[in-house]
Protein backbone atom coordinates (compact mmCIF):
# COMPACT_ATOMS: atom_id res chain seq x y z
CA UNK A 1 0.00 0.00 0.00
CA UNK A 2 1.36 3.71 -0.95
CA UNK A 3 1.73 5.85 2.02
CA UNK A 4 -0.49 8.55 0.06
CA UNK A 5 -3.58 5.47 0.71
CA UNK A 6 -2.48 4.75 3.84
CA UNK A 7 -2.85 8.34 5.23
CA UNK A 8 -6.29 8.99 3.77
CA UNK A 9 -7.33 7.08 6.69
CA UNK A 10 -6.18 10.39 8.48
CA UNK A 11 -6.67 14.02 7.87
CA UNK A 12 -3.39 14.67 6.66
CA UNK A 13 -3.26 16.84 3.18
CA UNK A 14 0.94 16.69 3.67
CA UNK A 15 3.16 14.38 3.80
CA UNK A 16 7.05 15.27 4.43
CA UNK A 17 8.46 13.33 1.78
CA UNK A 18 7.75 10.71 -0.95
CA UNK A 19 4.15 10.04 -0.71
CA UNK A 20 4.56 7.30 -3.42
CA UNK A 21 6.37 5.17 -0.58
CA UNK A 22 5.41 1.52 -0.68
CA UNK A 23 4.74 0.12 2.70
CA UNK A 24 4.42 -3.17 3.30
CA UNK A 25 3.71 -3.64 7.39
CA UNK A 26 2.80 -1.35 10.13
CA UNK A 27 4.78 -1.59 13.64
CA UNK A 28 4.96 0.01 16.88
CA UNK A 29 8.16 -1.35 18.13
CA UNK A 30 11.06 -0.77 17.00
CA UNK A 31 12.51 -4.31 18.02
CA UNK A 32 10.06 -6.02 15.48
CA UNK A 33 10.49 -3.67 11.82
CA UNK A 34 11.06 -5.52 8.84
CA UNK A 35 12.07 -4.05 5.79
CA UNK A 36 9.38 -1.96 4.53
CA UNK A 37 7.47 -1.61 7.56
CA UNK A 38 5.59 1.85 8.74
CA UNK A 39 7.29 2.41 12.46
CA UNK A 40 4.56 3.95 14.90
CA UNK A 41 6.24 6.60 16.73
CA UNK A 42 4.75 6.11 20.17
CA UNK A 43 5.26 8.66 23.11
CA UNK A 44 4.19 5.78 26.11
CA UNK A 45 4.56 5.70 29.87
CA UNK A 46 8.04 4.48 30.21
CA UNK A 47 9.71 5.11 26.71
CA UNK A 48 9.15 7.68 23.87
CA UNK A 49 9.30 5.80 20.42
CA UNK A 50 10.35 8.85 19.03
CA UNK A 51 13.70 7.90 20.32
CA UNK A 52 13.46 4.61 18.32
CA UNK A 53 12.99 6.17 14.84
CA UNK A 54 16.92 5.77 13.94
CA UNK A 55 16.94 1.67 14.98
CA UNK A 56 13.74 1.44 13.12
CA UNK A 57 15.19 2.75 9.76
CA UNK A 58 18.39 0.76 10.89
CA UNK A 59 16.09 -2.12 10.39
CA UNK A 60 14.66 -0.96 7.17
CA UNK A 61 11.70 0.87 8.09
CA UNK A 62 10.77 3.00 4.76
CA UNK A 63 8.17 5.60 6.65
CA UNK A 64 7.33 7.10 9.86
CA UNK A 65 4.38 7.86 12.08
CA UNK A 66 5.35 10.97 14.18
CA UNK A 67 4.01 13.67 16.66
CA UNK A 68 6.69 16.22 15.85
CA UNK A 69 8.88 16.21 12.14
CA UNK A 70 12.07 13.84 13.16
CA UNK A 71 15.63 15.42 11.10
CA UNK A 72 15.85 11.62 9.79
CA UNK A 73 16.09 10.64 5.68
CA UNK A 74 13.04 8.62 5.54
CA UNK A 75 9.28 9.78 4.88
CA UNK A 76 6.81 10.82 7.69
CA UNK A 77 3.45 11.07 8.49
CA UNK A 78 2.95 14.17 11.58
CA UNK A 79 0.02 13.57 13.38
CA UNK A 80 -1.68 15.23 16.42
CA UNK A 81 -2.00 11.76 18.29
CA UNK A 82 0.11 8.53 17.35
CA UNK A 83 -2.27 6.59 19.54
CA UNK A 84 -5.10 7.13 17.59
CA UNK A 85 -3.03 7.27 14.33
CA UNK A 86 -1.99 3.93 15.52
CA UNK A 87 -5.68 2.21 15.53
CA UNK A 88 -6.67 4.36 12.40
CA UNK A 89 -4.14 2.89 10.32
CA UNK A 90 -3.93 0.02 11.40
CA UNK A 91 -7.41 -0.62 10.51
CA UNK A 92 -7.02 0.70 7.25
CA UNK A 93 -4.22 -0.83 6.21
CA UNK A 94 -5.57 -4.53 7.58
CA UNK A 95 -8.72 -3.73 5.26
CA UNK A 96 -11.36 -3.20 8.79
CA UNK A 97 -11.20 -6.86 9.46
CA UNK A 98 -13.25 -6.50 12.45
CA UNK A 99 -16.40 -5.97 10.33
CA UNK A 100 -16.07 -9.06 8.69
CA UNK A 101 -16.02 -10.65 12.09
CA UNK A 102 -18.93 -10.85 14.82
CA UNK A 103 -16.92 -9.85 17.79
CA UNK A 104 -17.72 -10.34 21.21
CA UNK A 105 -16.11 -7.76 23.48
CA UNK A 106 -16.08 -8.68 27.37
CA UNK A 107 -14.62 -6.75 30.24
CA UNK A 108 -14.98 -6.40 33.99
CA UNK A 109 -12.32 -6.66 36.77
CA UNK A 110 -12.82 -10.38 37.10
CA UNK A 111 -14.35 -13.16 34.89
CA UNK A 112 -13.34 -12.04 31.45
CA UNK A 113 -11.09 -15.24 30.50
CA UNK A 114 -13.37 -17.94 31.87
CA UNK A 115 -16.81 -16.16 29.91
CA UNK A 116 -14.78 -16.26 26.36
CA UNK A 117 -13.99 -19.88 27.29
CA UNK A 118 -18.05 -20.74 27.92
CA UNK A 119 -18.97 -18.23 24.53
CA UNK A 120 -16.28 -20.05 22.26
CA UNK A 121 -17.70 -23.76 23.53
CA UNK A 122 -21.76 -22.63 22.87
CA UNK A 123 -20.63 -21.06 19.43
CA UNK A 124 -18.39 -24.32 18.25
CA UNK A 125 -21.00 -26.83 19.61
CA UNK A 126 -23.27 -24.60 16.92
CA UNK A 127 -20.75 -25.38 13.94
CA UNK A 128 -19.29 -21.56 14.35
CA UNK A 129 -15.83 -21.36 13.67
CA UNK A 130 -14.39 -18.93 16.30
CA UNK A 131 -11.56 -16.93 17.62
CA UNK A 132 -10.53 -16.24 20.91
CA UNK A 133 -8.14 -13.58 22.26
CA UNK A 134 -6.94 -13.20 26.22
CA UNK A 135 -5.08 -13.63 28.92
CA UNK A 136 -4.09 -17.59 28.07
CA UNK A 137 -3.99 -17.10 24.64
CA UNK A 138 -5.34 -16.56 21.28
CA UNK A 139 -6.73 -19.26 19.44
CA UNK A 140 -7.98 -19.12 15.83
CA UNK A 141 -9.65 -22.65 15.13
CA UNK A 142 -7.42 -25.11 17.18
CA UNK A 143 -4.40 -22.97 16.77
CA UNK A 144 -3.15 -21.90 19.69
CA UNK A 145 -0.01 -18.69 20.08
CA UNK A 146 0.79 -17.39 23.28
CA UNK A 147 -0.06 -13.92 24.39
CA UNK A 148 2.07 -10.82 25.83
CA UNK A 149 -1.23 -9.07 27.49
CA UNK A 150 -4.76 -10.11 27.73
CA UNK A 151 -6.07 -7.28 24.76
CA UNK A 152 -3.30 -6.67 21.87
CA UNK A 153 -2.01 -3.64 20.90
CA UNK A 154 -4.02 -2.08 18.12
CA UNK A 155 -1.31 -2.87 15.68
CA UNK A 156 -1.03 -6.79 16.54
CA UNK A 157 -4.94 -6.60 17.40
CA UNK A 158 -5.76 -5.96 13.92
CA UNK A 159 -3.48 -7.82 11.96
CA UNK A 160 -4.73 -10.60 14.42
CA UNK A 161 -8.53 -9.75 13.34
CA UNK A 162 -7.04 -10.17 9.22
CA UNK A 163 -6.04 -13.76 9.87
CA UNK A 164 -8.80 -14.70 11.37
CA UNK A 165 -10.66 -13.47 8.32
CA UNK A 166 -8.65 -14.99 6.11
CA UNK A 167 -9.27 -18.51 8.07
CA UNK A 168 -13.24 -17.69 7.42
CA UNK A 169 -14.30 -17.25 11.11
CA UNK A 170 -17.35 -16.80 11.86
CA UNK A 171 -16.80 -15.31 15.91
CA UNK A 172 -14.39 -13.64 17.55
CA UNK A 173 -14.45 -13.64 21.24
CA UNK A 174 -12.01 -11.51 23.14
CA UNK A 175 -11.35 -9.74 26.61
CA UNK A 176 -10.84 -6.15 26.44
CA UNK A 177 -8.83 -4.90 29.41
CA UNK A 178 -9.32 -1.47 30.72
CA UNK A 179 -5.80 -0.66 29.68
CA UNK A 180 -6.95 -1.73 26.19
CA UNK A 181 -9.95 0.91 26.46
CA UNK A 182 -8.09 3.60 27.97
CA UNK A 183 -4.81 3.30 25.33
CA UNK A 184 -7.12 3.15 22.24
CA UNK A 185 -5.90 -0.64 21.55
CA UNK A 186 -9.63 -1.09 20.52
CA UNK A 187 -10.79 2.48 19.06
CA UNK A 188 -12.28 1.91 15.64
CA UNK A 189 -13.23 -1.70 16.27
CA UNK A 190 -16.89 -2.96 15.48
CA UNK A 191 -18.49 -5.08 18.29
CA UNK A 192 -21.56 -6.70 17.76
CA UNK A 193 -21.76 -7.33 21.67
CA UNK A 194 -20.07 -5.89 24.48
CA UNK A 195 -20.30 -8.06 27.75
CA UNK A 196 -19.70 -6.92 31.26
CA UNK A 197 -18.78 -8.87 34.20
CA UNK A 198 -18.14 -6.86 37.62
CA UNK A 199 -16.11 -3.88 38.55
CA UNK A 200 -14.27 -4.39 41.63
CA UNK A 201 -10.71 -3.06 43.08
CA UNK A 202 -7.69 -3.58 40.43
CA UNK A 203 -5.33 -1.31 38.31
CA UNK A 204 -5.34 1.65 40.78
CA UNK A 205 -1.64 2.03 40.04
CA UNK A 206 -2.66 2.86 36.47
CA UNK A 207 -6.26 4.28 37.04
CA UNK A 208 -5.70 5.91 40.12
CA UNK A 209 -9.53 5.94 41.01
CA UNK A 210 -12.07 3.71 40.86
CA UNK A 211 -14.09 6.40 38.99
CA UNK A 212 -11.54 6.26 36.52
CA UNK A 213 -11.42 2.86 36.11
CA UNK A 214 -15.06 2.56 35.63
CA UNK A 215 -15.05 5.13 32.96
CA UNK A 216 -12.06 3.09 31.26
CA UNK A 217 -14.72 0.37 31.08
CA UNK A 218 -17.70 2.13 30.25
CA UNK A 219 -15.66 3.09 26.69
CA UNK A 220 -16.71 -0.26 25.65
CA UNK A 221 -20.22 0.72 25.75
CA UNK A 222 -20.33 4.38 24.58
CA UNK A 223 -18.99 2.84 21.57
CA UNK A 224 -21.68 0.45 20.86
CA UNK A 225 -24.72 0.79 18.67
CA UNK A 226 -24.32 3.99 17.05
CA UNK A 227 -26.70 2.93 14.28
CA UNK A 228 -30.21 1.12 14.56
CA UNK A 229 -30.14 -1.51 12.21
CA UNK A 230 -33.64 -2.76 11.44
CA UNK A 231 -31.47 -5.96 10.37
CA UNK A 232 -30.46 -8.56 12.95
CA UNK A 233 -27.45 -9.46 11.86
CA UNK A 234 -26.56 -5.59 12.30
CA UNK A 235 -27.97 -5.32 15.67
CA UNK A 236 -25.44 -4.72 18.35
CA UNK A 237 -25.96 -5.77 22.24
CA UNK A 238 -25.07 -4.21 25.84
CA UNK A 239 -25.31 -7.27 28.01
CA UNK A 240 -25.10 -6.05 31.47
CA UNK A 241 -24.90 -7.45 35.11
CA UNK A 242 -27.79 -6.16 36.82
CA UNK A 243 -26.48 -6.88 40.05
CA UNK A 244 -23.21 -4.90 40.05
CA UNK A 245 -23.93 -0.60 40.44
CA UNK A 246 -21.77 0.13 37.60
CA UNK A 247 -24.08 -0.92 35.07
CA UNK A 248 -26.59 1.86 35.43
CA UNK A 249 -24.13 4.16 34.33
CA UNK A 250 -23.31 1.85 31.62
CA UNK A 251 -26.77 1.45 30.17
CA UNK A 252 -26.76 5.13 30.00
CA UNK A 253 -23.51 5.21 27.61
CA UNK A 254 -25.23 2.92 25.11
CA UNK A 255 -27.15 2.87 21.95
CA UNK A 256 -27.39 -0.94 21.93
CA UNK A 257 -29.87 -2.85 22.71
CA UNK A 258 -29.01 -4.19 26.14
CA UNK A 259 -29.79 -6.97 27.87
CA UNK A 260 -29.33 -7.88 31.71
CA UNK A 261 -28.17 -10.57 33.46
CA UNK A 262 -27.69 -11.31 37.40
CA UNK A 263 -29.07 -13.03 40.39
CA UNK A 264 -30.43 -10.59 42.79
CA UNK A 265 -31.72 -8.14 41.16
CA UNK A 266 -34.60 -8.07 37.92
CA UNK A 267 -33.51 -8.77 34.89
CA UNK A 268 -33.57 -10.87 31.38
CA UNK A 269 -31.85 -13.43 32.19
CA UNK A 270 -31.65 -14.53 35.67
CA UNK A 271 -30.78 -17.54 37.66
CA UNK A 272 -32.86 -18.47 40.59
CA UNK A 273 -32.86 -21.85 42.48
CA UNK A 274 -28.99 -21.98 42.95
CA UNK A 275 -27.19 -24.63 44.36
CA UNK A 276 -23.42 -24.84 45.07
CA UNK A 277 -21.69 -27.76 46.24
CA UNK A 278 -17.88 -28.80 45.27
CA UNK A 279 -18.84 -30.79 41.93
CA UNK A 280 -20.67 -27.77 40.65
CA UNK A 281 -23.33 -25.10 40.31
CA UNK A 282 -27.20 -25.82 39.79
CA UNK A 283 -29.82 -23.23 38.71
CA UNK A 284 -32.73 -22.52 37.28
CA UNK A 285 -32.42 -20.36 34.42
CA UNK A 286 -35.68 -17.53 33.48
CA UNK A 287 -35.31 -15.49 30.67
CA UNK A 288 -36.93 -13.92 27.12
CA UNK A 289 -35.74 -17.22 25.23
CA UNK A 290 -37.67 -19.30 28.50
CA UNK A 291 -36.75 -21.15 31.36
CA UNK A 292 -34.11 -24.15 31.57
CA UNK A 293 -32.55 -26.38 34.18
CA UNK A 294 -28.81 -25.78 34.13
CA UNK A 295 -26.28 -28.48 36.01
CA UNK A 296 -22.37 -27.47 35.67
CA UNK A 297 -19.40 -28.75 36.45
CA UNK A 298 -17.69 -25.51 36.70
CA UNK A 299 -17.61 -24.24 40.74
CA UNK A 300 -19.02 -21.28 42.61
CA UNK A 301 -21.45 -18.91 42.15
CA UNK A 302 -19.42 -16.63 40.62
CA UNK A 303 -19.83 -19.07 37.90
CA UNK A 304 -23.01 -19.01 37.77
CA UNK A 305 -22.24 -15.02 36.50
CA UNK A 306 -20.30 -15.88 33.98
CA UNK A 307 -22.29 -18.46 32.32
CA UNK A 308 -25.31 -16.38 32.63
CA UNK A 309 -23.79 -13.18 31.08
CA UNK A 310 -22.85 -15.91 28.37
CA UNK A 311 -26.42 -17.18 27.88
CA UNK A 312 -27.36 -13.87 27.13
CA UNK A 313 -24.60 -13.44 24.90
CA UNK A 314 -25.78 -16.85 22.89
CA UNK A 315 -29.50 -15.67 23.27
CA UNK A 316 -28.92 -12.51 21.42
CA UNK A 317 -27.03 -14.52 18.53
CA UNK A 318 -30.64 -16.86 18.19
CA UNK A 319 -28.91 -20.04 19.61
CA UNK A 320 -31.71 -22.30 21.31
CA UNK A 321 -31.25 -22.43 24.87
CA UNK A 322 -31.34 -26.03 24.94
CA UNK A 323 -27.95 -25.81 22.91
CA UNK A 324 -26.60 -23.39 25.17
CA UNK A 325 -27.27 -25.29 27.81
CA UNK A 326 -26.02 -28.67 26.51
CA UNK A 327 -22.86 -26.92 25.74
CA UNK A 328 -22.23 -25.45 29.09
CA UNK A 329 -22.75 -28.77 30.99
CA UNK A 330 -19.97 -29.99 28.87
CA UNK A 331 -17.44 -27.64 30.13
CA UNK A 332 -15.17 -28.98 33.05
CA UNK A 333 -12.37 -26.34 33.70
CA UNK A 334 -11.22 -23.39 32.50
CA UNK A 335 -7.68 -23.89 32.43
CA UNK A 336 -6.11 -22.46 35.67
CA UNK A 337 -9.84 -21.92 37.08
CA UNK A 338 -10.32 -23.82 40.18
CA UNK A 339 -8.50 -26.57 38.79
CA UNK A 340 -8.26 -29.56 40.71
CA UNK A 341 -4.38 -31.33 41.16
CA UNK A 342 -5.52 -34.49 41.59
CA UNK A 343 -2.64 -37.35 42.20
CA UNK A 344 -5.22 -39.30 44.56
CA UNK A 345 -4.35 -37.72 47.33
CA UNK A 346 -7.52 -37.32 50.43
CA UNK A 347 -7.38 -33.75 50.56
CA UNK A 348 -8.29 -31.25 47.94
CA UNK A 349 -5.54 -29.07 45.83
CA UNK A 350 -7.26 -26.13 43.57
CA UNK A 351 -4.96 -23.80 41.69
CA UNK A 352 -7.14 -20.63 40.75
CA UNK A 353 -6.31 -17.11 38.97
CA UNK A 354 -7.98 -14.77 41.76
CA UNK A 355 -5.60 -11.96 42.04
CA UNK A 356 -8.02 -9.36 42.95
CA UNK A 357 -9.43 -8.98 46.47
CA UNK A 358 -12.81 -9.72 45.22
CA UNK A 359 -11.53 -12.57 43.05
CA UNK A 360 -10.25 -13.96 46.38
CA UNK A 361 -13.51 -13.37 47.98
CA UNK A 362 -15.23 -15.84 45.80
CA UNK A 363 -12.67 -18.33 45.10
CA UNK A 364 -12.51 -18.46 48.72
CA UNK A 365 -15.84 -18.13 50.00
CA UNK A 366 -17.06 -20.80 47.57
CA UNK A 367 -13.81 -23.37 48.98
CA UNK A 368 -14.89 -22.50 52.55
CA UNK A 369 -18.82 -23.60 51.58
CA UNK A 370 -17.92 -26.90 50.85
CA UNK A 371 -14.48 -27.86 52.59
CA UNK A 372 -15.00 -30.46 55.10
CA UNK A 373 -11.47 -29.75 56.73
CA UNK A 374 -9.74 -26.98 56.62
CA UNK A 375 -8.77 -24.18 54.33
CA UNK A 376 -5.41 -23.67 53.54
CA UNK A 377 -4.35 -20.84 51.09
CA UNK A 378 -1.07 -19.96 49.44
CA UNK A 379 -0.95 -16.59 47.67
CA UNK A 380 0.64 -13.84 46.97
CA UNK A 381 0.39 -10.29 44.82
CA UNK A 382 2.07 -9.26 41.53
CA UNK A 383 4.97 -6.57 41.85
CA UNK A 384 4.38 -3.35 39.97
CA UNK A 385 0.71 -3.39 39.90
CA UNK A 386 -1.67 -2.03 42.39
CA UNK A 387 -0.18 -1.99 46.03
CA UNK A 388 -3.26 -0.55 47.65
CA UNK A 389 -5.00 -4.05 46.94
CA UNK A 390 -2.21 -5.90 48.60
CA UNK A 391 -3.48 -5.57 52.26
CA UNK A 392 -7.18 -6.15 51.18
CA UNK A 393 -6.26 -9.32 49.43
CA UNK A 394 -4.31 -10.13 52.88
CA UNK A 395 -7.68 -8.94 54.69
CA UNK A 396 -10.21 -11.24 52.28
CA UNK A 397 -7.57 -14.38 52.45
CA UNK A 398 -7.57 -13.94 56.88
CA UNK A 399 -11.21 -13.95 56.53
CA UNK A 400 -12.00 -17.23 55.18
CA UNK A 401 -8.83 -19.35 55.81
CA UNK A 402 -7.39 -21.56 58.74
CA UNK A 403 -3.85 -21.24 57.73
CA UNK A 404 -2.52 -19.17 55.38
CA UNK A 405 1.09 -19.12 53.66
CA UNK A 406 1.95 -15.24 52.42
CA UNK A 407 4.29 -15.68 49.01
CA UNK A 408 5.45 -14.20 45.93
CA UNK A 409 3.50 -14.20 42.81
CA UNK A 410 5.55 -12.36 39.94
CA UNK A 411 7.58 -10.08 41.79
CA UNK A 412 8.70 -8.36 38.48
CA UNK A 413 10.96 -5.40 39.35
CA UNK A 414 10.01 -5.16 43.02
CA UNK A 415 11.79 -6.77 46.06
CA UNK A 416 9.31 -9.59 46.63
CA UNK A 417 9.73 -8.96 50.99
CA UNK A 418 8.69 -5.71 50.67
CA UNK A 419 5.59 -7.22 48.43
CA UNK A 420 4.55 -9.68 51.58
CA UNK A 421 5.36 -6.83 53.94
CA UNK A 422 2.48 -5.09 52.15
CA UNK A 423 -0.17 -8.01 52.34
CA UNK A 424 0.70 -7.91 56.30
CA UNK A 425 -0.92 -5.08 57.60
CA UNK A 426 -4.45 -6.59 56.01
CA UNK A 427 -3.77 -9.50 58.81
CA UNK A 428 -3.77 -7.20 61.24
CA UNK A 429 -6.80 -5.31 60.61
CA UNK A 430 -8.74 -7.89 61.07
CA UNK A 431 -6.20 -9.42 64.44
CA UNK A 432 -5.35 -12.79 62.23
CA UNK A 433 -3.38 -14.68 64.57
CA UNK A 434 0.08 -14.72 63.89
CA UNK A 435 0.21 -18.60 64.42
CA UNK A 436 -1.93 -18.97 61.28
CA UNK A 437 -0.06 -17.55 58.98
CA UNK A 438 3.95 -17.75 57.59
CA UNK A 439 5.97 -15.45 54.96
CA UNK A 440 7.98 -17.92 52.30
CA UNK A 441 8.81 -15.38 49.82
CA UNK A 442 9.69 -18.79 47.99
CA UNK A 443 6.88 -19.93 46.43
CA UNK A 444 7.46 -23.40 45.75
CA UNK A 445 8.05 -23.49 49.13
CA UNK A 446 5.35 -22.55 50.03
CA UNK A 447 3.54 -24.73 48.17
CA UNK A 448 5.56 -27.42 49.66
CA UNK A 449 4.83 -26.70 52.73
CA UNK A 450 1.13 -26.49 52.38
CA UNK A 451 1.26 -29.97 51.28
CA UNK A 452 3.02 -31.29 53.56
CA UNK A 453 0.88 -30.01 56.58
CA UNK A 454 -2.30 -30.89 54.58
CA UNK A 455 -5.01 -33.22 56.95
CA UNK A 456 -7.27 -35.69 55.28
CA UNK A 457 -10.32 -33.38 53.69
CA UNK A 458 -8.26 -30.22 53.87
CA UNK A 459 -8.52 -28.20 50.99
CA UNK A 460 -5.59 -26.10 49.84
CA UNK A 461 -6.59 -22.91 47.24
CA UNK A 462 -2.92 -21.82 45.43
CA UNK A 463 -3.58 -18.82 44.25
CA UNK A 464 -2.76 -15.60 41.69
CA UNK A 465 -1.17 -17.85 38.82
CA UNK A 466 -3.80 -19.97 37.55
CA UNK A 467 -2.63 -21.25 34.32
CA UNK A 468 0.64 -19.15 33.86
CA UNK A 469 3.55 -21.29 33.51
CA UNK A 470 6.16 -19.07 34.66
CA UNK A 471 7.63 -16.63 37.41
CA UNK A 472 8.72 -12.89 36.43
CA UNK A 473 11.28 -12.06 38.47
CA UNK A 474 13.31 -8.71 37.39
CA UNK A 475 11.97 -8.93 33.68
CA UNK A 476 13.11 -12.62 33.29
CA UNK A 477 10.46 -15.47 33.25
CA UNK A 478 11.11 -18.38 35.35
CA UNK A 479 9.92 -21.95 34.40
CA UNK A 480 6.67 -21.91 37.22
CA UNK A 481 3.70 -23.86 37.36
CA UNK A 482 1.75 -23.83 40.11
CA UNK A 483 0.02 -26.87 39.30
CA UNK A 484 3.18 -29.10 38.46
CA UNK A 485 4.68 -27.63 41.63
CA UNK A 486 1.98 -28.84 43.66
CA UNK A 487 1.62 -32.32 41.54
CA UNK A 488 5.85 -32.86 42.49
CA UNK A 489 5.00 -32.13 46.09
CA UNK A 490 2.20 -34.13 46.34
CA UNK A 491 3.94 -37.70 44.99
CA UNK A 492 7.05 -36.30 47.30
CA UNK A 493 4.95 -36.60 50.34
CA UNK A 494 3.25 -39.77 49.41
CA UNK A 495 7.71 -41.13 49.03
C1 LIG B 1 0.15 0.43 31.05
C2 LIG B 1 0.34 -0.30 29.79
O1 LIG B 1 -0.50 -1.09 29.42
N1 LIG B 1 1.47 -0.08 29.11
C3 LIG B 1 1.72 -0.70 27.82
C4 LIG B 1 1.99 0.38 26.82
O2 LIG B 1 3.03 1.13 27.31
P1 LIG B 1 3.29 2.49 26.65
O3 LIG B 1 2.33 2.81 25.59
O4 LIG B 1 3.45 3.49 27.71
O5 LIG B 1 4.65 2.17 25.90
P2 LIG B 1 6.17 2.31 26.39
O6 LIG B 1 6.63 1.03 26.91
O7 LIG B 1 6.34 3.55 27.19
O8 LIG B 1 6.89 2.53 24.97
C5 LIG B 1 6.49 3.57 24.07
C6 LIG B 1 6.62 3.09 22.66
O9 LIG B 1 8.00 2.82 22.37
C7 LIG B 1 8.08 1.59 21.73
N2 LIG B 1 9.40 0.98 21.95
C8 LIG B 1 9.85 0.73 23.21
C9 LIG B 1 11.08 0.12 23.39
C10 LIG B 1 11.85 -0.22 22.26
O10 LIG B 1 12.96 -0.77 22.33
N3 LIG B 1 11.35 0.06 21.04
C11 LIG B 1 10.16 0.65 20.85
O11 LIG B 1 9.75 0.86 19.72
C12 LIG B 1 6.95 0.75 22.30
O12 LIG B 1 6.59 -0.31 21.44
C13 LIG B 1 5.84 1.80 22.41
O13 LIG B 1 5.16 1.89 21.19
O14 LIG B 1 2.35 -0.16 25.57
C14 LIG B 1 3.50 -0.99 25.61
C15 LIG B 1 3.79 -1.43 24.18
O15 LIG B 1 2.67 -2.02 23.61
C16 LIG B 1 3.23 -2.16 26.52
O16 LIG B 1 4.36 -2.99 26.59
C17 LIG B 1 2.87 -1.66 27.91
O17 LIG B 1 2.42 -2.76 28.66
C18 LIG B 1 2.98 -2.91 29.94
C19 LIG B 1 4.26 -3.73 29.87
C20 LIG B 1 1.99 -3.65 30.83
O18 LIG B 1 2.39 -4.27 31.75
N4 LIG B 1 0.72 -3.62 30.57
C21 LIG B 1 -0.26 -4.32 31.40
C22 LIG B 1 -0.56 -3.58 32.67
C23 LIG B 1 -1.53 -4.49 30.61
O19 LIG B 1 -1.75 -3.91 29.58
N5 LIG B 1 -2.40 -5.33 31.10
C24 LIG B 1 -3.68 -5.57 30.52
C25 LIG B 1 -4.36 -6.70 31.29
C26 LIG B 1 -5.05 -6.30 32.47
C27 LIG B 1 -6.02 -7.38 32.92
O20 LIG B 1 -6.13 -8.46 32.29
O21 LIG B 1 -6.69 -7.18 33.91
C28 LIG B 1 -3.61 -6.17 29.15
O22 LIG B 1 -4.45 -5.85 28.30
O23 LIG B 1 -2.79 -7.08 28.99
N1 LIG C 1 -17.58 -13.41 37.69
C1 LIG C 1 -16.63 -13.42 38.60
N2 LIG C 1 -16.72 -12.63 39.70
C2 LIG C 1 -15.76 -12.62 40.63
N3 LIG C 1 -14.67 -13.41 40.60
C3 LIG C 1 -14.52 -14.21 39.54
C4 LIG C 1 -15.49 -14.26 38.49
N4 LIG C 1 -15.07 -15.16 37.58
C5 LIG C 1 -13.89 -15.62 38.01
N5 LIG C 1 -13.55 -15.08 39.20
C6 LIG C 1 -12.32 -15.28 40.00
O1 LIG C 1 -11.33 -14.48 39.35
C7 LIG C 1 -10.28 -15.28 38.83
C8 LIG C 1 -9.90 -14.81 37.45
O2 LIG C 1 -10.93 -15.16 36.54
P1 LIG C 1 -10.76 -14.86 34.99
O3 LIG C 1 -9.42 -15.25 34.58
O4 LIG C 1 -11.91 -15.44 34.28
O5 LIG C 1 -10.87 -13.28 35.05
P2 LIG C 1 -10.28 -12.15 34.09
O6 LIG C 1 -11.26 -11.04 34.16
O7 LIG C 1 -9.99 -12.69 32.76
O8 LIG C 1 -8.91 -11.73 34.78
P3 LIG C 1 -7.70 -10.85 34.10
O9 LIG C 1 -8.07 -9.42 34.34
O10 LIG C 1 -6.49 -11.21 34.82
O11 LIG C 1 -7.64 -11.19 32.66
C9 LIG C 1 -10.80 -16.71 38.85
O12 LIG C 1 -9.74 -17.60 39.03
C10 LIG C 1 -11.79 -16.70 40.00
O13 LIG C 1 -11.15 -16.90 41.23
N1 LIG D 1 -3.84 -9.25 34.07
C1 LIG D 1 -3.39 -9.14 35.42
C2 LIG D 1 -2.90 -10.49 35.82
C3 LIG D 1 -2.33 -10.59 37.20
C4 LIG D 1 -1.83 -11.97 37.51
C5 LIG D 1 -0.97 -12.09 38.71
N2 LIG D 1 -0.34 -13.36 38.64
C6 LIG D 1 0.06 -10.98 38.78
O1 LIG D 1 1.12 -11.18 38.21
O2 LIG D 1 -0.19 -9.98 39.43
C7 LIG D 1 -2.32 -8.10 35.53
O3 LIG D 1 -1.47 -8.04 34.65
O4 LIG D 1 -2.37 -7.32 36.45
MG1 LIG E 1 -8.34 -12.60 31.62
Amino acid sequence: MKLQELASALLITHIHGDAETEITGIEADSRKIKTGDLFLCIPGLTADGHDYAPKAIALGASALVTERVLDLPIPQLVVKDARYAMAALSAHFYGYPSKELKLIGITGTNGKTTSTYLIEKILRDQGFTTGLMGTIQMKIGDTYTEMERTTQEAVDLQRSFRMMCEQKTDYCIMEVSSHALELGRVKGIHFRSGIFTNLTQDHLDYHKTMDAYAAAKGLLFSRLGNGFSADLKERQYAILNADDAASQTFSKLTAAQIITYGIENDCDVRATNIRITAQGTEFKLVSFAGEAFFRMKLVGKFNVYNALGSIAAALAEGIPLEAIRNSLEDITVVDGRMEVVNEGQDYLVLVDYAHTPDGLENALSTVRDFAEGKVITVFGCGGDRDRTKRPLMGKVTAKYSDFLYVTSDNPRTENPDAILDDIVPGLKEVNYPKEKYELIVDRKKAIQKAIEGAGPKDVILIAGKGHETYQDVMGVKHDFDDRLVAKAAIRGRER
